[in-house]
């Protein structure tokens, strides 16, 4: 594992308030640290706070205590349906240039040539930039989810479950794919999932975060074999499979 890190998160506390509300605390004393080329998962129960915990690194999260700091510029979210954060009226080929149109000094063609190679190295054709994200199935759309953050540049992905609206044999070809891209590229990911086989299929290391507090954390084959809080061992038993 690199000691360049790409992120820390030091005594993260945060908080929501709905109208006529008491204040509420969702994330209690988080910290830690995401290192360059690592997968890093993120699993725990359904309200423990882990998009909470995504949405306030990149920044969407106001009522917060504590310290976030990026050494990567641009880190980019991919979502569990990017259905909704594609532009239903564009097709493919302009979406994925956007980016490059604001930021980038790149010409017309250059900025076309940009976005060929990107689409075949998220294993499409250069046919799917002619189509409408409704014209792709889900698979499709999270490979071009993740075209689109590669082509700004991001170093650093936070996957919001990224497969867990995807059938088996689909969320396999997306998950060798994220794999593969971090290999060829060094790519650092955040990896949120509920889903304990898909954490160990794909992470390098984990946290287990129970009603917003990491209760465990280590390397992944440490913490499947010896898990040491009684809540991992309770998520590890429900979870046959692995
Ligand atoms: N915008 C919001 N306003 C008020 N409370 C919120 C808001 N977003 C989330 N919460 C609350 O914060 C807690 C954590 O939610 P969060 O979405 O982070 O959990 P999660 O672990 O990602 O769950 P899931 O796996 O179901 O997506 C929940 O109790 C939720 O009700």
């Amino acid at each position: 594992m690199s000691d360049t890190v790409v992120l820390e998160v030091r005594h993260m506390n945060s908080f929501y308030k709905d109208p006529g509300q008491k204040r509420q605390q969702v994330l209690k004393d988080v910290s830690f640290v995401v290192h360059q080329g690592e997968i890093l998962g993120l699993v725990g129960e359904s309200g423990c706070g882990k998009s909470t915990l995504s949405k306030a690194i990149l920044g969407f999260v106001k009522d917060y205590e504590g310290e976030i700091i990026h050494h990567t510029k641009n880190p980019q979210m991919v979502f569990q349906d990017p259905f909704s954060s594609l532009n239903p009226g564009k097709k493919i080929g302009w979406i994925l240039e956007e980016p490059l149109r604001h930021n980038s000094r790149a010409g017309k063609a250059e900025r076309r040539q940009q976005v060929e190679n990107m689409i075949e190295r998220v294993g499409l054709t250069r046919d799917y930039l002619e189509r409408y994200p409704r014209e792709l199935s889900g698979g499709q759309r999270q490979r071009v989810s993740i075209a689109i953050s590669l082509i700004q540049g991001s170093r650093f992905i936070i996957a919001d479950e990224p497969v867990s609206a995807l059938d088996v044999t689909i969320q396999k070809q997306i998950m060798e794919l994220m794999i593969s891209l971090q290999e060829e590229m060094g790519l650092s990911y955040l990896f949120i999932s509920h889903d304990l086989n898909v954490i160990y299929q794909m992470c390098d290391r984990v946290i287990v975060m129970k009603d917003g507090q990491i209760v465990e954390e280590g390397e992944i084959e440490e913490v499947y074999s010896h898990p040491k809080h009684p809540y991992t061992k309770q998520l590890l038993e429900s979870s046959m499979e692995w």
